[in-house]
């Protein structure tokens, strides 16, 4: 019998960020090990044309949620999306809804975030910051409430190069970053933004740590914890292998790197690639959840969700991997053969990128104007550049994360909480799982069909022939040149051309004699 399982039965649950990556997963574990769960709570923003029962129909309808439907048939009468953005105030809730929030809540786990490294500091700190303020002023207002878990980054204090499971006060208080967005105008944010992130890379990390310490300024008499995963994957085991359905994180330069556009990046292979799966990150949150409400212990512990200290891989076997797998499996249509360069200084990456990245941009651009379609490639190859220097900063260093907290915690587990909501990374073996990954971006994420497998090869054959062909092309007309140009060159060239010639003739005179 599973006592985490059994502790969310019959509970009210609050969860924001329910429609995003994490939040997917974590949804589907809750339904499908406490099925008796009272009700999911769920802020959702319309979107995209969509309205809320569109989105949650969606979600329910996905691959991910084929297992629930088994255990828990009702599961659409449980789950209860509630109109919220939380950038208003309030969150633009309804009085009804607001107060039906109040009055049942027991857990909150709140994992909505924006996760874009160049978001602009004001809508940074209005998510990330004066949210995770206000939601925990709601929590105080609930009296039912048991746990609250605040999903945060490893990264938040990425600054440094130890990180232990406590909270690193930023220079300025949260309240006064918070009261001067209101005023400041855009401009002025623009400026003294590098000065307010210091040493961080960009604006995520920096107004994650700040809501971190509003957790912990503002946690009053709740029962609080702090989860930091480190850079969330696909799906280790649960519901399936391999589940993952946005570009964030590795996944974006995985497609890149299959498709064929990214053919050399700026990474350090030894540098710990400190991957952590979804469903690994879910588990210590469900655990968290029980052992924050049951436990109740007397300060707000931060737990690291990390694999770096306990079951290391990196980024060179990271993309070995990657590549390996690429070759068994390739991706349709892919634009050049999947191969990867791993550069480490800024001549090398310069090189690279001028010629694996445009120059065939340019060339293919080329060619779609002389078939008189629109060019594109060298947009499309200037932001996965783009995109490449922002997450430079992550994969040329190495962090060490303590996670005593964490163990702490499975040492607390019964043998079958162990089992049913595992967070022992050490299990996990990288190969297995990096080919699963690479997998489910096809399947889930890209939905490409495993028959096309036998096409997408021989695309990749042709691929490999118009390489070579284009190579020989190259090297005469270079060598055309500068034979018209140079002495030497001629030189050289008669020499190679009397040499074969000589050797040729050698060959033909002693097969003749042998015979
Ligand atoms: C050489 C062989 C390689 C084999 C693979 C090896 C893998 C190495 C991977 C290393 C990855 C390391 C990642 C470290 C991340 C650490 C993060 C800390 C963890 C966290 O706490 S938070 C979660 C992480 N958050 C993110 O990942 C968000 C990052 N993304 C952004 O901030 C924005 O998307 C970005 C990059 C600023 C671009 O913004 P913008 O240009 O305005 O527009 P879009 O977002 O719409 O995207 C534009 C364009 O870029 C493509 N894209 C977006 N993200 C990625 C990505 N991660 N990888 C590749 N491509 C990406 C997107 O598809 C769009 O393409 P279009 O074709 O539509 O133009
Ligand atoms: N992915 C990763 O690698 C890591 C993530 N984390 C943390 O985990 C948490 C979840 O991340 P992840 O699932 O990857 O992120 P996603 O970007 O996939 O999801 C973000 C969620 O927040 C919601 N959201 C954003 N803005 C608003 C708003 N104004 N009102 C209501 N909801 C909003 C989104 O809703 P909508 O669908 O409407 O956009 C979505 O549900 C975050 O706190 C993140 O910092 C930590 C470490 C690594």
């Amino acid at each position: 019998m599973s006592m985490i399982a059994d502790f969310y039965g019959g509970k009210s649950i609050l969860i924001t960020g329910a429609t995003g990556f994490l939040g997917k997963v974590l949804m589907e574990k809750l339904f499908r090990t406490s099925p008796d769960l009272r009700v999911i709570y769920i802020l959702v923003r319309p979107k995209a044309g969509q309205t809320l029962q569109q989105r949650v129909f969606q979600i329910l309808n996905s691959k991910l949620f084929e297992k629930v439907k088994e255990v828990c048939p009702n599961v659409h009468e449980k789950i209860r999306a509630i109109s919220a953005d939380l950038n208003q105030n309030d969150f633009a809730i309804s009085k009804e809804d607001m107060q039906e929030l109040l009055s049942y809540t027991n857990i909150i786990f709140h994992c909505a975030a924006t996760v874009r490294f160049d978001d602009h500091l004001r809508h940074a700190v209005q998510l990330n910051v004066t949210a995770t303020q206000q939601l925990l002023l709601m929590a105080s207002q609930m009296p039912n409430l048991e746990a609250f878990i605040h999903i945060s980054t490893a990264f938040s204090n990425c600054n440094l190069k130890h990180i232990d499971e406590v909270i690193y006060p930023c220079p300025v208080e949260p309240k006064k970053i918070i009261d001067s967005m209101e005023w400041l105008d855009d401009a002025i944010i623009d400026e003294i933004t590098p000065k307010l992130i210091g040493d961080r890379p960009n604006t995520y990390t920096y107004t994650k740590a700040l809501g971190e310490m509003v957790v912990q300024q503002e946690s009053g008499k709740l029962n609080i914890a702090i989860i930091r995963p480190s850079i969330v994957g696909a799906t280790w085991q649960e519901p399936f292998p391999g589940w993952v359905d946005n570009i964030n994180g590795p996944t974006g330069l995985i497609v890149a790197a299959g498709k064929g556009f990214l053919r050399s990046i700026r990474a350090t292979p030894m540098a710990v690639a400190d991957l952590i799966p979804a469903d690994i990150v879910v588990n210590l949150t469900l655990a968290v959840g029980w052992y924050t409400a049951v436990h109740r212990p007397k300060s707000t512990l931060i737990y690291h969700c990390t694999s770096g200290n306990l079951n290391p891989c990196n980024w060179g076997k990271m993309g070995i991997q990657v590549l390996a797998t690429f070759e068994k499996i390739p991706l349709e249509r892919a634009f050049r053969r999947p191969k990867a360069e791993f550069t480490t200084n800024n001549v090398t990456t310069q090189y690279w990128n001028a010629v694996s990245h445009r120059a065939p941009a340019m060339i293919y651009d080329f060619y779609l104007r002389l078939t008189g379609r629109k060019p594109r490639m060298t947009k499309l190859m200037n932001r996965l550049l783009r995109t490449l220097s922002m997450l430079e900063y992550f994969i040329n260093r190495s962090w060490e994360w303590s996670t005593y907290n964490t163990e702490m915690l499975m040492s607390k587990l019964s043998p079958e909480d162990q089992r049913v909501f595992n967070f022992d990374v050490r299990q996990l073996n990288w190969l297995e799982y990096i080919e699963n990954y690479v997998l489910g971006v096809k399947k889930y994420l890209l939905k490409e069909d495993m028959a096309g497998i036998p096409e997408a090869k021989q695309h990749l054959r042709r691929l490999r022939n118009i390489h070579y062909l284009f190579n020989t092309a190259l090297f005469l007309i270079a060598w055309r040149l500068l034979i018209a140009r140079s002495q030497v060159a001629r030189n050289v060239w008669f020499f190679i051309v009397s040499f074969c010639y000589k050797f040729l003739s050698y060959f033909r005179a002693s097969s003749t004699l042998k015979v």
